[in-house]
């Protein structure tokens, strides 16, 4: 089939009733998440650089929060203004190696009683140590008891120090019903656009967790884009046009993980069919937008990455 590019207006009405969506993804719900769902914010190692009320009105919107290692001495830093404030933005965690946390922030959240959990293992991230504590936290009553009985006097809260995480959520899944799992909505702060190899593995995240731990839905914020994958065979992205108008900007429909076919977009500024796809190629759709009034629809034959510009003075007035 050939392939084809069309250049549309900048707004269009897309009938998503006439649209057979596998899958749908809101974009406003990347970062408010849904109600029903479980919801983390996780805050990697990587200066916080998002305006405070955004950052205190997203803390509030998430059932947890945790901290990969020396990610709590960002929060730490992030929150100088006064101890009131402070003391009011604990994490329920912090997790990882322990090698970046400092001193006097680990005794400041041990004094206040976060669960600090050291995990020396130098075979996995501490991104990923975060990953198999969060969904033991929602999973795991055995994991909860653990961690929340107050007599647990035992060193690192009875977890074992090099990998216990891991041996827990390895033993964990083996009963597991992926489809019966409530979804996780994983709004990640850092991880993107620091160092070159941490940024790769977090993108290694998007496709690993949509593989081995599909309830995960997993977003990365950064002072620029909201990044996520788009599943193979037809999603549908939503979105209240105010919201678009205001807060969104440019996109990226980015084939990192392997070349595809972007099968068909509906409601793209630069709608395409039957076009192949591939970094190996140079063959992106970069700096598109969305220009479908309420959605735009993208099917692709594999799972691909999608950034989205968001402009974050804007996004408060909307959360
Ligand atoms: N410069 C960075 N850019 C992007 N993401 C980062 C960066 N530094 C840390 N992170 C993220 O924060 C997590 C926790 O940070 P931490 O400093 O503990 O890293 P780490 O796992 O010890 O890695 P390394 O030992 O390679 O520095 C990492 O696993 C990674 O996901
Ligand atoms: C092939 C291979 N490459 C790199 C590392 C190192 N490494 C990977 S994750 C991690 C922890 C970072 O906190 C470290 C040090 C390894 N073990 N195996």
């Amino acid at each position: 089939m050939t392939e084809e590019c069309i250049e549309n207006p900048e707004r269009i009405d897309v009938n998503a009733d006439l649209i057979k969506a596998r899958n749908e993804t809101n974009l406003k719900e990347l970062i408010h998440p849904n109600e029903g769902n479980n919801s983390t914010l996780l805050i990697l190692n990587q200066k916080i650089d998002i305006p405070r009320s955004l950052f205190y009105k997203i803390w509030k919107l998430h059932d947890l929060k945790v901290c990969a290692d020396g990610a709590a001495n960002r929060l730490y830093d992030y929150l100088n203004d006064n101890e009131t404030i402070r003391v009011k933005y604990l994490p329920d965690y912090i997790i990882g190696d322990l090698d970046s946390l400092s001193d006097k922030v680990f005794n400041y959240y041990k004094k206040n009683r976060v669960i600090i959990i050291k995990q020396t293992t130098q075979y996995s991230t501490d991104f990923t140590k975060c990953v198999n504590l969060i969904s033991l936290h929602f999973n795991s009553p055995k994991f909860h008891a653990l961690i929340s009985n107050e007599d647990n006097c035992q060193p690192n809260h009875g977890i074992e120090l090099e990998k216990g995480i891991h041996t827990l959520y390895n033993n964990m899944t083996k009963s597991l019903v992926f489809s019966e799992v409530t979804p996780i909505s994983l709004l990640a702060l850092g991880g993107i656009g620091g160092r070159f190899d941490q940024t790769v593995h977090s993108i290694t995240q998007l496709y690993t967790l949509s593989k081995s731990a599909s309830y995960f839905k997993l977003c990365y914020m950064t002072p620029t884009d909201l990044i996520f994958l788009i599943k193979k065979n037809g999603t549908l992205i939503e979105y209240d046009p105010r919201f678009r108008n205001s807060c969104i900007g440019n996109c990226g429909l980015l084939p990192i993980g392997e070349a595809t076919v972007i099968k068909e977009t509906r409601g793209l500024k630069w709608d395409i069919k039957n076009w192949p796809t591939s970094i190996v190629d140079g063959r992106v759709s970069s700096s598109n937008r969305f220009v479908g009034q309420k959605c735009c629809f993208i099917d692709t034959e594999h799972d691909i990455v999608l950034n989205v510009e968001i402009f974050v003075d804007k996004l408060i007035d909307f959360l």
